[in-house]
C-alpha cells in the first residue's frame, strides 16, 4: 500500500495541470494513466482532427485555386500516408510533452495502468494499492457504439486515427460534431461521404437556421445526407459495408466501403469500481458533482468530460482551474460562472457562445437579435470565403449580450470579442462604440449590432 496526499486518475485535460499544481504545493501526488498520455484531445480528439482538417482545407483550397487566378499544372492529389504522418508528428509532440512533463515533476509519481477503486479512498493499479484522502477523477469518455454493429468492421474517432489510405465511400453514422468534422475532411481528401442522422436535421443542439446552412455548405461539397434515418446496424458483404436504416423515404440500405460511428460518447465510469467507493453517477454514468466539482464523497472530485458538465477541452481545463483555485488559492471559483462556448471545426467554423436563439426565446427576456450574412462582409468577399452568417442576441433591457453564433471564416477566433464582453459583464454598446481594424470580419460586429431588432 502506497499513501499519497493526492491521487489523480487520468492524464486528460485537467489531470496533468492539477497534478503539477498539487505537487508544486508540496503534496506527494500520484497520477495514473492506462493508455496514452494526454488523453482524448491530444491523441484521438482535438489535436489530430484539427491537424487533419488543416490538410483537408489545403486540398480544398488547392482545388479552388483557379477562383483566385492561380493555376496548378496537373491534378491535385492527396497522399494519405503523408497526411497521417503530419498528424502523427503533431500528436507525438503533445503526447510526449505531457509524458515527459509528468515524469519529471518533483513530488509526482506516475503509474501506468488501469486504476479502480477497491474501497473508499483506495485504488488498485495492477498489483499496487494506492491510498489517499484526496482523489481526483479525470477519466474522460469514449465513443459509444449502438448495438447492431457486432461482427462488422467500423471506425470510431480513435481507430480512424490509424487510417493511411483513402476510403472509397465513407458512411458515417451521426450528423453532429464528430460526424461532420470527419465527413467534410474525408470528402476533401477525395472520398465519397454519406452521413446518416436519425434526427430531422443536423446538429440538433443548434438553431434550425444553423443546421440548414451547415447542411447547405456540406452538400455543396458533395456530401450526401440521409436525415430522419436511424441506423439500425450493418453487415459486411463482398468487402462492402451494408448499413441498414430505418426511414420512411429513400433506400433502406446504404452501401459503402468503410463505416465511421460518430453516434455520441459515454463516460469511462463503468470499470472504475465507483460503487465500492460510494461515488454516485447519473443514469448515463456521468459522475454527479456540485458547483465546485466535488462528488458526494468528501475528498473525491470529478473533472472533465466524466462529470457531464462540459464536453470540451476548455471545459475540462477550466475544471482544473476551479478545483485548484478552491483547494490551493482559497478562491471560490465555480462551474456556474462559466459561459457556454465552443466551435465546430468544419470549414468555415461554427462558433457558439451563450444562448442559442431558441434558448433566448424560452428565457422570457426581452430579446433582440441581429444577423448578417458573410456575403455582406468585405473581408469575407476579399478572401473568397462567403459561406455562413453571424447572429447576435442581446437583452433589450440590460443591453447585455446573451449569445452569438458565427458560422463563417475565422468565426472561432472572432467570437471571442463578444465572449469577453460577456465575461466583462459589459453592455453591447461598449463593443458597438469600439473602433475595429479594417478589413476584418470583427469590424462588422458593431455594424451588425446596429441592426438589432426585437425577436
Ligand atoms: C474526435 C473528437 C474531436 C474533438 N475536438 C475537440 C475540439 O476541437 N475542441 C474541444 O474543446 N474539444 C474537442 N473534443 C472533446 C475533447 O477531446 C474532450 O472534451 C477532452 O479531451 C476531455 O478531456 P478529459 O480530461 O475529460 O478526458 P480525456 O482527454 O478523455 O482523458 C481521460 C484519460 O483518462 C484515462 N483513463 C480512463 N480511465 C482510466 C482508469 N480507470 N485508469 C487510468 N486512466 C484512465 C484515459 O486513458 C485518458 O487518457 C473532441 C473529441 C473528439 C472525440
Ligand atoms: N469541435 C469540437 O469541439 C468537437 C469536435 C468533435 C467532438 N466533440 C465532442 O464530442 C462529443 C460527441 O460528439 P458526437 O458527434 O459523437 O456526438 P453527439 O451526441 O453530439 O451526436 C451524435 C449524433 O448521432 C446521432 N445518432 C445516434 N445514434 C444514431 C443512429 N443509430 N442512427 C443515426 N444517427 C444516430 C444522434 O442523433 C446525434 O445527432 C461532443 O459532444 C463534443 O463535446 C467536440
Amino acid at each position: 500500500m502506497k499513501e499519497f496526499d493526492a491521487i489523480i486518475i487520468g492524464t486528460g485535460q485537467a489531470g496533468p495541470s492539477l497534478a503539477a499544481r498539487l505537487a508544486a504545493s508540496g503534496m506527494q501526488t500520484a497520477i495514473v494513466e492506462r493508455d496514452k498520455f494526454g488523453g482524448t484531445c491530444v491523441n484521438t480528439g482535438c489535436t489530430p482532427t484539427k491537424a487533419l482538417v488543416a490538410s483537408a482545407r489545403t486540398a480544398f483550397m488547392a482545388r479552388r485555386s483557379q477562383d483566385f487566378g492561380v493555376y496548378i499544372n496537373g491534378q491535385v492529389t492527396v497522399d494519405m500516408k503523408s497526411v497521417k504522418a503530419r498528424k502523427d508528428a503533431i500528436v507525438r509532440q503533445s503526447n510526449e510533452g505531457v509524458e515527459n512533463w509528468l515524469k519529471h515533476t518533483e513530488n509526482l509519481t506516475v503509474y501506468e495502468g488501469h486504476a479502480r477503486f477497491v474501497e473508499p479512498y483506495t485504488l488498485q493499479v495492477g498489483e499496487t494499492l494506492l491510498k489517499s484522502e484526496r482523489i481526483f477523477i479525470n477519466v474522460g469518455g469514449r465513443a459509444s457504439v449502438p448495438s447492431g454493429f457486432e461482427g462488422v468492421s467500423y471506425f470510431t474517432n480513435a481507430s480512424i486515427m490509424d487510417v493511411d489510405f483513402l476510403p472509397e465511400h465513407l458512411v458515417i453514422v451521426g450528423g453532429s460534431y464528430i460526424g461532420l468534422e470527419f465527413g467534410q475532411m474525408y470528402r476533401r481528401f477525395g472520398s465519397e461521404v454519406t452521413i446518416i442522422e436519425r434526427g430531422d436535421r443536423l446538429l440538433r443542439r443548434e438553431d434550425p437556421d444553423v443546421s440548414e446552412e451547415v447542411q447547405k455548405i456540406l452538400e455543396a461539397e458533395g456530401i450526401r445526407f440521409r436525415l430522419k434515418a436511424a441506423c439500425l446496424g450493418a453487415k459486411e458483404e463482398e468487402g462492402k459495408i451494408l448499413v441498414n436504416v430505418d426511414c420512411s423515404t429513400g433506400d433502406k440500405e446504404i452501401k459503402g466501403s468503410h463505416l465511421l460511428i460518430a453516434a455520441g460518447r459515454k463516460p469511462n465510469t463503468d470499470d472504475l469500481g465507483l460503487s465500492l467507493a460510494g461515488v454516485e453517477v447519473d443514469q448515463k454514468g456521468f459522475i454527479k458533482v456540485d458547483d465546485k466539482l466535488q462528488t458526494n464523497v468528501p475528498g473525491v472530485w470529478a473533472l472533465g468530460d466524466v462529470n457531464g458538465k462540459g464536453a470540451f477541452t476548455h471545459t475540462a481545463y477550466n475544471d482544473f482551474e476551479i478545483v485548484a483555485a478552491n483547494i490551493l488559492d482559497q478562491d471560490p471559483r465555480k462551474v456556474s460562472d462559466r459561459i457556454t462556448c465552443y466551435a465546430l471545426y468544419i470549414d468555415p467554423a461554427l462558433a457558439r457562445i451563450g444562448l442559442t436563439e431558441a434558448e433566448a426565446r424560452e428565457s422570457g427576456k426581452n430579446v433582440m437579435m441581429a444577423t448578417r450574412p458573410m456575403q455582406r462582409i468585405a473581408r469575407a468577399r476579399e478572401k473568397g470565403e462567403t459561406n455562413g452568417f453571424m447572429k447576435i442576441l442581446v437583452d433589450g433591457d440590460t443591453k447585455k449580450i446573451l449569445g452569438a453564433t458565427i458560422l463563417g471564416i475565422e468565426g472561432d477566433e472572432i467570437i471571442h470579442s463578444l465572449l469577453d464582453m460577456m465575461y466583462a459583464d459589459m453592455p453591447y454598446t461598449t463593443i458597438q462604440n469600439a473602433v475595429h481594424i479594417h478589413p476584418t470580419v470583427s469590424e462588422l460586429i458593431p455594424t451588425t449590432l446596429a441592426d438589432l431588432e426585437p425577436l
